[in-house]
């Protein structure tokens, strides 16, 4: 099987942490959309919103998905891809999509502990928790329907890693 592997979820469930985890176990090359996006932009995500808004990343994030697609990898995504139906349908139809699933309480105390502002500005301008409720109660549908295989992400990353890998072998062989 060497279909892509795209992982979704809100800020902070892991995708980062869990996609580099999960590449080292599968042998797939590692690809993060926030990242090959600040590099082609040479500007950090916080800078693009500021200078361009929110819908000119969006826009970089639609042709970052895209060009990065290719076998054999696992491609990190940002919270909001699933926003945009075209990154759900690419997403569904050109490989295999997880979805990282974390209760608020988990998502707030890692998004506490390391809230990485250069790549996250506020999407409500609230608090950390309070924030992460809410967008989670708009996102989470949109989640569960872009995603092949839901997964407990609020375990050590080495435990979400051993439960994707579970569903992919689960998948293949039925
Ligand atoms: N399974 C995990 N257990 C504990 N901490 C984690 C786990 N996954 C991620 N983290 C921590 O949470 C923060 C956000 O993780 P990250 O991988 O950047 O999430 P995402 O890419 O989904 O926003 C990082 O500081 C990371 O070290
Ligand atoms: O949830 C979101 O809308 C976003 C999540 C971020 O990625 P992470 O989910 O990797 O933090 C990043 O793409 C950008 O700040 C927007
Ligand atoms: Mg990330």
């Amino acid at each position: 099987m060497t279909q892509p592997i795209f992982l979704i979820g809100a800020r902070g469930c892991g995708k980062t942490t869990v996609g580099e985890a999960l590449t080292r176990a599968c042998g797939f090359i590692f690809i993060d959309t926030d990242q090959a996006l600040q590099a082609k932009a040479q500007k950090s995500i916080a800078e693009i919103v500021e200078e361009e808004g929110w819908s000119a990343f969006r826009a970089r994030e639609t042709a970052t998905l895209q060009s990065v697609t290719q076998p054999a990898t696992v491609i990190a995504t940002g919270g909001g891809i699933i926003l945009s139906p075209v990154n759900r349908d690419f997403m569904r139809n050109n490989g295999i999509v997880i979805y990282l699933n974390a209760p608020v309480s988990v998502l707030a105390e890692r998004l506490e502990a390391f809230p990485e502002e250069a790549q996250r500005p506020t999407l409500t301008g609230k608090p950390i928790s309070e924030e992460v409720h809410e967008v989670l109660a708009q996102r989470d549908a949109l989640y569960r329907q872009t995603a092949h295989h839901v997964v407990d992400a609020s375990g050590a990353p080495e435990a979400v890693v051993r439960e994707i890998l579970t569903a992919l072998q689960v998948a293949r062989a039925s």
